[in-house]
């Protein structure tokens, strides 16, 4: 399996608001997308970029707000009420593929593919089998100059 680059880190927050001001006040981060809902994760999400030097990307925050009580951060936030970082999101070119090695290596893959924020499919492993990261792989976003 080809593992690709890191997309985007996930931090979990109680407040959208008071999380894109800190990340753009304190961080200097830029809001590259406003915030939007996306039902079937159950989360509002935000995304901010802290600056690449010259041409190179920057990096990307994705600010999550649970979305209604069954939310998958609602137990995170339940344990971290301040909120706080929540997953890493690595790039592959196969979703599929990267799904059956992880399988492959006994790793457990919560669910089935599904629509992530970028318009590609993703997919999460437990963090459990992941040295204690919850883990999304994601298939590369059509376009995406590295
Ligand atoms: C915007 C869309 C998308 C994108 O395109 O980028 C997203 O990023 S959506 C992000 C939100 N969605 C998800 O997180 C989906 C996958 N997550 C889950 O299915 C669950 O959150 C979970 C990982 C299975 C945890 O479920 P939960 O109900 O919270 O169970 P527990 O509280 O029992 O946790 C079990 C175990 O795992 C530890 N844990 C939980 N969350 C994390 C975390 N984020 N990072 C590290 N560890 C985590 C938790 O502490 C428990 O540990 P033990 O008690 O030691 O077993
Ligand atoms: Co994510």
């Amino acid at each position: 399996m080809k593992l690709g680059r890191l997309n985007h880190v996930g931090v979990a927050t109680p407040s959208l608001e008071r999380a894109i001001a800190f990340w753009r006040d304190i961080m200097g981060a830029q809001i590259i997308r406003e915030p939007f809902d996306m039902a079937g994760q159950g989360v509002r999400v935000c995304f901010v970029e802290t600056p690449g030097a010259d041409s190179t990307a920057g990096t990307q925050i994705e600010l999550l707000e649970p979305l209604g009580e069954t939310s998958p951060i609602a137990a995170f936030l339940a344990k971290n009420p301040q909120g706080g970082q929540h997953h890493l999101a690595f790039e592959v070119p196969d979703i599929a593929a990267a799904k059956d090695w992880f399988e492959r290596q006994g790793k457990r893959v919560l669910g089935e593919p599904r629509l992530g924020a970028h318009g590609t499919l993703v997919f999460f492993v437990h963090p459990r089998d992941m040295g204690g990261v919850l883990t999304e792989i994601m298939e590369t976003p059509k376009g995406a100059g590295h």
